[in-house]
């Protein structure tokens, strides 16, 4: 449906080489609409906002998704969108600067060396006498442990063992695309406890939710080597702060170093947080942003669906046919109850193409003709059918 005319509602600060890929004439892309066609965001929370009737898909210009209500998207037939790899270089790099400020001691250092006062003479001589407070350790021959193998982890591991690092890793669900990224120096942890317990720097790439809230916490901080270092640059909730502050406050952890600051870090001389930079590179923002606009803006045009974290990848490619849409439960008899339903309105299909993900499937179907009103709303009256579209 080329010609259509799109609403997109936006959160955050999406990049223009995205918005760029949603041409004036066709996508209406504003900060302020009541009834959008579709959401982009990035870290804003969308939980507890209502879902405006007119949305048929969510975009997040990022990896992370546990800002959205996904569940409940998924219940009304809404693919949510994000954009896997996208800014996996941009933390990747943050979480190799971040090993490197807390095997250093850079930031206090930094501190010491800004605060000193007198000519140049007094601050060389303060600096000779005060260096030796931040006597680091080399990254070389060290051991990091990289919990989660995805986008993220593979690219600290593989530039951790380009440094001399040992790479330990663990990630139970890790993928085919991913294992072949992966440095054939890496090792495999038996679990997550064996990982812990292996690392020198333990580093965090993986998604929060809840199968992960809390995975550090003061049984995993215990089995950490006495002053190991922790890098999380995932999600504040996958390491419990509490435990972790208590950790810093024994001395048995070293340093803590993430990208979420909150009250009760500030308060540790051995936490560094800064202010959620992972993804904030020019080149991470404009890969996202195009990845999410033109996956958003196929499903809105054409039906397809690719990336989406609550639906299977469904994708055709578009001749002039009409085509139908459909987000359905993954249970038996949809596809015939649909296919009876275009049979009895007389509708010749030419395609049909039917993928499931977990309890939901999604149908896209193409046809010689229009699909008449009344027998939209028959599929869509279908027990199990959580929205239909023609495109
Ligand atoms: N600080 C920042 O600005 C950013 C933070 N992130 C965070 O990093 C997370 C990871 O991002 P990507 O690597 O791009 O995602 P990804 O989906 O490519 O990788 C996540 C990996 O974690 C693994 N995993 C899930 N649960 C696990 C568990 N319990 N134990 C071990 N492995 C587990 C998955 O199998 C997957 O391989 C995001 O979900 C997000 O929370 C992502 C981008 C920017
Ligand atoms: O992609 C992610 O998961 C991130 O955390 C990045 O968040 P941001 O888009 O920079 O608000």
């Amino acid at each position: 449906m080329a010609n259509a005319t799109f609403k997109i509602l936006t959160y955050n600060n999406i990049s223009q080489a995205g918005l760029k890929k949603l041409p004036s004439d066709q996508f209406h892309v504003s900060s302020d609409c009541a009834d959008p066609d579709a959401i982009l965001l990035r870290s804003f929370d969308l939980h507890g906002v209502a879902i405006p009737p007119t949305v048929k898909a969510v975009g997040r210009a990022g990896a992370g998704v546990n800002n959205i209500p996904v569940a409940e998207y998924s219940d009304l037939g809404i693919p949510v969108f994000n954009a896997p790899g996208a800014n996996s270089n941009a933390v990747a790099e943050l979480a190799i600067g971040g090993m490197l400020l807390a095997a250093r001691n850079i930031c206090a250092g930094w501190d010491f060396a800004r605060g000193l006062e007198g000519d140049d003479e007094s601050i060389h001589h303060q600096v000779e006498k005060g260096k030796k407070r931040f006597v680091g350790f080399e990254l070389a021959g060290k051991t990091l442990g990289v919990l989660g193998l995805g986008a993220i982890g593979v690219k600290v591991a593989n530039a951790a063992a380009a440094l001399g690092m040992k790479v330990v890793g663990f990630d139970p669900s890790m993928t085919v695309e991913a294992a072949w990224q992966l440095s054939s120096s890496a090792a495999r942890a038996a679990s997550v406890d064996d990982l812990v317990s292996r690392a020198d720097i333990l580093t965090l790439h993986i998604p929060l939710n809840n199968h992960t809230r809390d995975t550090i916490n003061a049984a995993r901080l215990a089995l950490m080597k006495k002053g190991a270092t922790l890098l999380n640059f995932s999600r504040a909730g996958v390491v419990n702060e509490a435990d972790v502050c208590a950790a810093l406050e024994s001395g048995h952890l070293h340093t803590y170093i993430c990208d979420f600051p909150s009250n009760a870090l500030a308060g540790q001389p051995r936490a560094i947080a800064l202010p959620h930079i992972g993804a904030s590179t020019e080149e991470a923002e404009e890969n996202c942003s195009v990845m999410v606009a033109e996956q958003v803006r196929d499903f809105l045009e054409n039906g397809n669906i690719r990336h989406s974290v609550n639906f299977p990848d469904v994708i055709l490619p578009r001749g002039e046919s009409v085509r139908l849409g459909i987000a359905n439960r993954n249970v038996p008899n949809m596809v015939g109850q649909i296919t009876v339903a275009l049979a009895e309105a007389n509708l010749n299909i030419i395609d049909l193409l039917n993928k499931s993900r977990g309890d939901y499937a999604y149908t896209l179907i193409d046809l010689e003709s229009p699909v008449p009103a009344e027998t939209l709303e028959r599929i869509r009256a279908i027990e199990g059918v959580l929205s239909a579209r023609v495109t």
